[in-house]
């Protein structure tokens, strides 16, 4: 399957990058355009890797940012001298806004923003995307991409691209976290930690695959599991108390929404030229 711009080049192949080859992979796309650029040089199976920008040839179509935010100020120089005006920065860096990158890459084409989540591996994921600038053929481009990876949406601004990154891009990490408090729950009451944690997954999973599939409502769906007078009125009862489930996990988001600002601001002025 052909689905990437030619040249395509990875800068960075950590976790996020790592996870959308895994998801790549698993679509049967062909790597033939892809480079990945890396420091380290540690091999990515089945795609060419070279250690710096310069060993990775003809300017890129397309160049994926796959580094940390706080490294833009640093591989932005290495990287602009190899971008031309055909070339789509396409941006994982969470905290760095459009107007940010486009200081940091002002020869390139276009700049998009993606926010994947890890699930993106299994072609499962949540992907925002976002650009100000990217035309009908980009935004295809950009598109094909994703949608083999799972649920992408373009957002119309980057306030909602930063409300889906905080509730779907940070996401598998929540409910991981909600995960292993099930499966404590079960080794507390026997199981072995192994039995406990393979049901509380397939439970999670089950669950997300029923939602999924009856796109009935959260209240519902919990209805239909609580009998009156049940065990899991009762269970519902201590979660819902003073609504302090929803409370947390508002406190929650905004606690990743608020670092998600910090970032921009440290990325902001990681150019050295502004602020
Ligand atoms: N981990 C996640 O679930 C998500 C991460 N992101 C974003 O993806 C980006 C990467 O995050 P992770 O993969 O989690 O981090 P990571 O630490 O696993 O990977 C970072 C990668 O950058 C590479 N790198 C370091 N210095 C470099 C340089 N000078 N030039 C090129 N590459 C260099 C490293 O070799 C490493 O492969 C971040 O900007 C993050 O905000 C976005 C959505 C979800
Ligand atoms: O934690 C982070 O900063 C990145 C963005 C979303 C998920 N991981």
């Amino acid at each position: 399957m052909n689905i990437f711009p030619s040249p395509t080049w990875l800068i960075g192949c950590g976790n996020m990058t790592g996870a959308l080859v895994d998801g790549w992979r698993s679509a049967t796309a062909d790597f033939a355009p892809v480079t990945v650029v890396r420091p380290s040089g540690t091999p990515v199976e089945g795609v060419r890797t070279v250690t710096s920008a310069g060993q990775a040839g003809p300017p890129p179509r397309l160049v994926v940012l796959g580094f940390k935010p706080q490294q833009l100020g640093e591989v932005a120089p290495q990287l602009a001298p190899y971008l031309s005006a055909k070339t789509i920065v396409l941006s994982l860096l969470a905290g760095a806004n459009a107007a940010t990158l486009r200081r940091h890459f002002p020869g390139a084409a276009t700049i998009v923003r993606a926010m994947p989540n890890l699930a993106v591996a299994v072609r499962r994921g949540v992907t925002a995307l976002y650009s100000e600038d990217a035309g009908d053929t980009a935004k295809a481009e950009v598109s094909r991409l994703f949608e083999h990876l799972g649920f992408g949406l373009w957002t119309l601004d980057e306030a909602r691209f930063g409300a889906v990154g905080a509730v779907a891009g940070s996401g598998p990490a929540y409910v991981a976290r909600f995960i292993d408090a099930l499966a404590k729950g079960g080794v507390a009451r026997g199981l072995s930690p192994d039995t406990a944690q393979a049901i509380a997954v397939e439970t999670v999973y089950g669950t997300g695959w029923l939602a999924a599939s009856t796109r009935e409502s959260m209240d519902d769906l919990a209805r239909r599991v609580a009998s009156p007078k049940g065990t899991t009125e009762a269970g519902l009862a201590v979660l819902d108390q003073d609504g302090r489930l929803d409370s947390l996990v508002m406190e929650v988001i905004d606690a990743a929404a608020a670092r998600g600002t910090q970032l921009g601001s440290e990325v902001a002025g990681s150019d050295g030229l502004l602020h």
